[in-house]
């Protein structure tokens, strides 16, 4: 189902919590909400679901409004027929896991036949149909979150709505109920929305990432562009850009910290341009006769860590500047604290942030 998010704002007391979000969902895609505590994404999704009006645009989804602000309509939630999915499972306690799924089924008076063969359905596409007459407290927590996801399932017709639904989850559950909303995001054919502050989770899951950032959408893309091209100081700093540097006092081709900018194609001169890569994109040596290197320079190891696959430390260079680096932990690429090491990064992972 094709969903249309039209210039929504949404103020809750004195705070404008959403700032005119414009975006166009496909049919069949997997669209994430990503962001930091706070900036608007929960709030997004729940305008979606009808669990809050938006004061200012519109919300259209197939070929039904769901919300038009403008015109102070807005469809019930029950009408929107969307499936959604909680962190906490909100599960009826009373109700057997059979009676828990079928429960949107019957508020919409489908026929007793036909949710027998839904439910039944739904159960096996989650791997719980040898649990249907148990109650939610004799399960485990991954196992009450894919009868959250039947449910939601049931529920839904072509929408599937997700607020941070792994966040309960150990780890190990959690990566395989990613790949379990996957496969069901997939056999279902529906269009899924996810919110999550997790980035790893954001990647692994979606066609396409939305970052947010103070109630606005930052930058948008597909999970590789996101993860290698950040276009702001934000979504640098938000996918993990360990190095953010300024251009150093006006001096173009010199960034803060004394590292010297080879690359001309970087567009730095008089914009004020700030550049950021990571950590372990930064190769010792100086790159002299090396093709493509963008930026060189010289400084002493402090603060080297293990932290298990990878070391990191941090180069200090002349001034108050200071490098971020990771490294192999089974390689010395750059000496032990205190030995003063040549370093450069090539122009293929530097990004010029626009803001
Ligand atoms: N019902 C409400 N009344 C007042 N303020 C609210 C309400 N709901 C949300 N807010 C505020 O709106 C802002 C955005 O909240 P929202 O839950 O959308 O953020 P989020 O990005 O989903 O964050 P989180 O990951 O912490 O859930 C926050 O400052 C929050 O305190």
């Amino acid at each position: 189902m094709h969903v249309e998010l039209t210039n929504i704002e949404k103020t809750f007391g004195a705070t404008r919590v959403l700032k005119g979000i414009d975006l166009a969902i496909k049919d069949g895609e997997f669209v994430t909400f990503l962001g930091p505590s706070g900036c608007g994404k929960t709030t997004t999704l729940r305008c979606i679901a009808g669990l809050e009006d938006p004061d200012g645009g519109s919300i259209v989804a197939g070929d039904r409004v769901f919300a038009d602000a403008g015109q102070h309509k807005y469809l019930s939630p029950n009408k929107r027929k969307v499936g959604m999915v909680f962190q906490s499972y909100a599960l009826w306690p009373h109700m057997t896991v059979e009676a828990n799924i079928a429960y949107p089924m019957k508020r919409r008076r489908a026929s007793r036949a036909e949710i027998t063969k839904r439910v039944a359905e739904i159960l096996e596409a989650v791997g719980m149909a040898q649990h249907a007459k148990r109650y939610p407290h004799e399960l485990s927590g991954g196992q009450q979150q894919r009868i959250a996801l039947a449910r939601g399932l049931v529920s839904s017709q072509g929408l599937m709505l997700y607020d941070e639904p792994l966040s309960n989850l150990d780890a190990k559950l959690r990566i395989a109920m990613r790949a379990e909303i996957q496969r069901l995001h997939r056999e279902f054919g529906v269009t899924s929305v996810y919110v999550t502050h997790d980035q790893e989770e954001a990647l692994a899951l979606s066609d396409r990432v939305v970052i947010m950032n103070g109630g606005q959408i930052d930058q948008q893309g597909t999970p590789e562009e996101i993860y290698s091209r950040p276009a702001s100081r934000f979504a640098a700093d938000f996918m993990g850009f360990e190095n953010i540097l300024s251009p150093a006092g006006g001096r173009a081709r010199e960034l803060s910290g004394g590292l010297k900018v080879l690359d001309d194609s970087l567009p730095l001169s008089g914009e004020g341009k700030t550049i950021a890569f990571r950590g372990k994109h930064v190769q010792a040596g100086t790159g002299e006769g090396e093709p493509a290197v963008a930026l060189a320079g010289r400084g002493m190891i402090r603060d080297s860590v293990y932290v298990g696959e990878v070391r990191t430390a941090t180069i200090v260079t002349p001034g108050e500047g200071a490098v971020r680096v990771a490294f192999p932990a089974d390689s010395n690429r750059f000496g032990a604290d205190g030995a003063e090491t040549d370093f450069h990064v090539r122009a293929t992972d530097v990004v010029a942030l626009d803001v």
